[in-house]
């Protein structure tokens, strides 16, 4: 059975899939409108996994943040700058791109691995979502053209970059800080060293489209270590997300004074989670949005779309189907199955690249 609901699941994001791709006459002619289109497509894939966490696990997210900037959240373009140290921080991300009103239209610089993954990667092409290979050479003119992009995009949109490049470990945490010592930069205890080149392009060509930079820090309560596998098994967890609004017309537009402002701003990150890590908890006020309902209604809408057909289908070949159909219902259910555990597979921590360990570096980025 559980692999039947799986089934459903990646159907209903094949089908979104699907209806992207019909949209695509519509670039030519009005792209404005396919963009808008775009952005509702995928806001019906995206909220079925933030309404996981929020409705079906009951994870709580609280935000920390100064009532002066809470004004602007979702009402302006705006750079994340977001630590990477969980396997749903993704998720927990979606969820305040959800409650801001921003979750269809929201974009990343993610590595290029992630547009094969079916379902969301497929739909992050429609999205013009910026992906990088995590080599500068090679992504300088991709990226820069991908940004330009956005110039005109026509909906508010949150800009992430996990500056550090990749999920934090102890092995790439150890490499990094002798990069850092070798650059004669301050070691952090919670960051990995970050990669300053995406930052600065993104701030160079995005200057005049957004208006501030998100610094974000997320830590899960009394040392949870959330999984997509423990959301889907119904597991609650409670997030905290710390939000700085900076504005953009205060980060230095020099490259290297640039780099320089993102190195003191991991400083400063590191010293917010060690407070984090004393008291269990970030300073000042919490204002956390409450959850709206438009995202489990857009879930209970695919299950009633798809799973009860699917499961009168399923009646009925164990009534009157021949054993062939049968056997390959069941075969195709479980390879859709496996494609679902496969695409959980990628938010694993421990199946994760090689990227910024010093040994891999060399050979493979994969
Ligand atoms: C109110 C609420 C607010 C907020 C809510 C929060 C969030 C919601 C927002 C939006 C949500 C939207 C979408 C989310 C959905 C899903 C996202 C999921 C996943 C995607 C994420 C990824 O894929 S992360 C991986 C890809 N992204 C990045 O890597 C970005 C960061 N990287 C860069 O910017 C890089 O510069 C680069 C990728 C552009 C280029 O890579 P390259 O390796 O070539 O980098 P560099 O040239 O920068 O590196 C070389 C320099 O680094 C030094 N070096 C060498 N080894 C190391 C090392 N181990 N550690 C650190 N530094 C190292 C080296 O010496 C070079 O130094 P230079 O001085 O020469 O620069
Ligand atoms: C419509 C509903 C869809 C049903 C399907 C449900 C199951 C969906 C399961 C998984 C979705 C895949 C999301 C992929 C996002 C993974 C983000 C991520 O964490 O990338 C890692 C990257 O930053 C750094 O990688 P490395 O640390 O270098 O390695």
């Amino acid at each position: 059975m559980q692999a039947f609901a799986e089934a459903g699941e990646e159907i209903s994001g094949l089908i979104v899939n699907f209806l992207q791709l019909c949209t695509l006459p519509l670039w030519g002619i009005n792209k404005q409108l396919a963009r808008k289109v775009n952005c509702r497509l995928a806001y019906c894939i995206c909220s079925q996994m933030v309404a996981l966490l929020e409705w079906w696990s009951g994870t709580e997210c609280t935000l920390y943040t100064d009532p002066e900037s809470y004004p602007f959240y979702g009402k302006e373009n705006a750079i994340v700058i977001l630590n990477h140290n969980f396997e749903i921080d993704f998720l927990c991300g979606w969820t305040f791109c959800e409650r801001f009103g921003v979750l269809g239209s929201s974009k990343v610089l993610a590595k290029k691995e992630l547009a094969y993954v079916p379902v969301i990667g497929w739909m992050w092409y429609f999205l013009e979502i910026v992906f990088c290979k995590r080599k500068w050479e090679e992504d300088h003119k991709t990226v820069v053209q991908s940004l330009q992009r956005l110039k005109d995009y026509p909906e508010n949109f949150w800009f992430l970059l996990y500056c550090e490049g990749t999920r934090f470990t102890q092995k790439k945490h150890k490499i990094s800080m002798e990069v850092a010592e070798k650059k004669g930069l301050p070691k952090l205890k919670y960051h990995l060293l970050p990669r300053t080149k995406g930052f600065c392009v993104t701030v160079q060509h995005l200057r005049g489209t957004v208006t501030a930079v998100y610094d974000s820090t997320l830590n899960f309560r009394n040392n949870q270590i959330p999984t997509l596998t423990g959301v889907l098994n119904g597991k609650k967890y409670n997030a905290d997300l710390y939000v700085r609004r900076i504005p953009l017309d205060s980060i230095p537009e020099n490259e290297s004074e640039c780099a320089l402002w993102l190195h003191k701003l991991y400083q400063e990150k590191d010293e917010l989670q060690e407070k984090y890590s004393l008291t269990g908890c970030f300073p000042g006020p919490t204002l956390t949005p409450p959850r709206r309902p438009w995202a489990l209604l857009n879930w209970l809408f695919w299950i009633w779309l798809l799973l009860f057909p699917l499961c009168l289908i399923l009646l009925q070949l164990f009534h009157s189907g021949s054993a062939f159909t049968v056997f390959t219902t069941v075969v195709l259910c479980f390879a859709a199955s496996l494609g679902v555990r496969w695409m959980i597979s990628q938010t694993e921590i421990n199946k994760g690249s090689s990227y910024g360990n010093k040994e891999g570096q060399l050979n493979n980025n994969a």
